[in-house]
């Protein structure tokens, strides 16, 4: 593993007057610009996501970035942003962002957990029906004038059995939904989770494929769920079974996927996520799954529904602006949790610095040779960075960060107030 990428010591600290800018990519809802926007806020809004070094040039000056699934924030990015206090994921998946640099860089990545996963179980049960009744082929036919009424190979869900990997926020939800059509639901989570309604647990994922007319993926982007479903996994499923997968394009092996289909060991698959997808709705999109017979191919809508997006707008900005107004960084995916309520009358201080021995004592010290007292402290850490509130009686707070802001081991200093 390399070592964390820390930046160059800063020299000076970032203050509480602005103006301050929201750069927001990827169509994301107005709800998330208006209310920044009523916070004082230049908020600048792009519709398509952008590449790295577009990126980097983008945020210079900007104070928080707002991106969906398609925007890559690597190293590269963060290391000329030196304004960035936040970046808000305004979706589940984080693997987008190079989280390990944004920590070292003193930047919470902020996402939505919860807000599209009812969108995503529901649209997979609807592909769980469409796919088991051919309805997508028959309605192209009857588009296209040709009227041909069969029931060989047609099948009603229920009896059915649909396993379910990854039983999350998103599995969970879509078995107890699939248990109400009559479905029998099997699942796998490497964690050990509490079975909701009849739904039983897998032991292996062997155990899973083979028992499962219905296969569908709900993981996350991880070294170890990557290509977790291969030629070896898709053999693995009942002949004549369907394959779901709308969590990552790096889950499953397309051209495995592909040729399980050609061939018929597959009957059918639904897929709403590619190992590389477009960055804007104007390019084009190439996949070896094109053309397939009863294959429903979706652009990365799981979590496209408008109620998911109002209330993913408003829940992100709202952890944004909970974190740019009080320091709050509950619910960030790559820093420490940390929150307490602003006190009236005293002046707040938010430092992120290196971990390393006698940090805080030398913090401490700057603000006792400034004859300040410490109202409140609050400190939590992590293998790179200590990330610390503090509320002081005296108004000292632009001597206080400067004096921070020239130690070695500091990451980023605010003056809240
Ligand atoms: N298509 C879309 O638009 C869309 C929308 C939302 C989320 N997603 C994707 O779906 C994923 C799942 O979302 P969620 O909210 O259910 O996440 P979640 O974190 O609640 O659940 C993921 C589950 O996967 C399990 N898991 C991890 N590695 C595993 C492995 N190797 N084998 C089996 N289980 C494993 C975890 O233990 C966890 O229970 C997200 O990470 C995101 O990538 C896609
Ligand atoms: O991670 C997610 O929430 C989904 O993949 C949806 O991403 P999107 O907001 O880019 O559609």
């Amino acid at each position: 593993m390399s070592p964390p990428q820390f930046p160059p010591s800063p020299t000076r600290a970032i203050s509480s007057d602005g103006p301050f800018r929201a750069l927001l990519l990827e169509n994301i809802h107005p709800s998330a610009g208006e209310m920044l926007a009523a916070e004082g806020f230049q908020v600048e809004r792009v519709s398509s996501a952008l590449k790295p070094d577009e990126l980097a040039e983008r945020l210079k000056g900007v104070h928080l970035l707002g991106i969906r699934s398609k925007t890559t924030v690597p190293l590269a990015a963060l290391e000329h942003a030196e304004n960035l206090l936040a970046i808000g994921a305004f979706c589940i998946g984080t693997n987008q962002v190079d989280l390990t640099s944004a920590n070292t860089h003193g930047i919470p990545v902020f996402n939505a957990p919860f807000s599209n996963t009812r969108s995503v179980a529901e649209m997979v049960i609807a592909e769980v029906i469409v796919l088991t009744r051919q309805l997508f082929e028959r309605s192209q036919e009857v588009h296209a004038g040709q009227w041909r009424k069969v029931a060989t190979g047609s099948h009603e869900v229920r009896g059915k059995t649909l396993g379910i990997i990854g039983y999350g926020h998103i599995g969970s939800q879509l078995g107890v939904i699939a248990e109400a059509l009559g479905m029998r639901v099997l699942y796998f989570d490497v964690m050990t989770k509490l079975p909701l309604g009849n739904a039983q647990p897998a032991v292996t994922l062997e155990e899973l494929l083979g028992a499962s007319d219905f296969v569908t993926l709900h993981v996350p982007a991880l070294p170890t769920t990557h290509m977790m479903m291969g030629a070896e996994q898709i053999a693995q499923m009942k002949k004549g079974a369907c394959l779901i997968n709308a969590s990552r394009g790096t889950v499953v092996d397309i051209d495995a996927l592909a040729r399980a289909l050609q061939s018929q060991h597959l009957g059918g698959a639904a897929v709403d996520v590619y190992p590389e997808e477009p960055e804007s709705n104007s390019d084009g999109f190439v996949t070896a799954l094109q053309g397939l017979p009863n294959v429903v191919l979706t652009p990365h809508i799981g979590g496209s529904t408008e109620e998911a997006q109002a209330s993913i707008g408003k829940e992100v900005a709202t952890s944004l602006l909970k974190y740019f107004k009080a320091g709050a960084s509950t619910g960030a995916v790559n820093f420490p949790n940390i929150e307490a309520p602003l006190i009236p009358g005293t002046h707040r201080i938010l430092n992120v610095h290196r971990n390393i021995p006698g940090v805080l004592r030398d913090i401490n010290r700057i603000v006792s040779d400034l004859n300040a007292n410490i109202h409140a402290q609050v400190l939590s850490t992590d293998a790179n960075i200590g990330y610390l509130l503090m509320d002081l009686d005296q108004d000292v707070s632009t001597p206080v960060c400067e004096a921070i802001a020239g130690l070695e081991t500091d990451i980023k200093t605010r003056i809240l107030s």
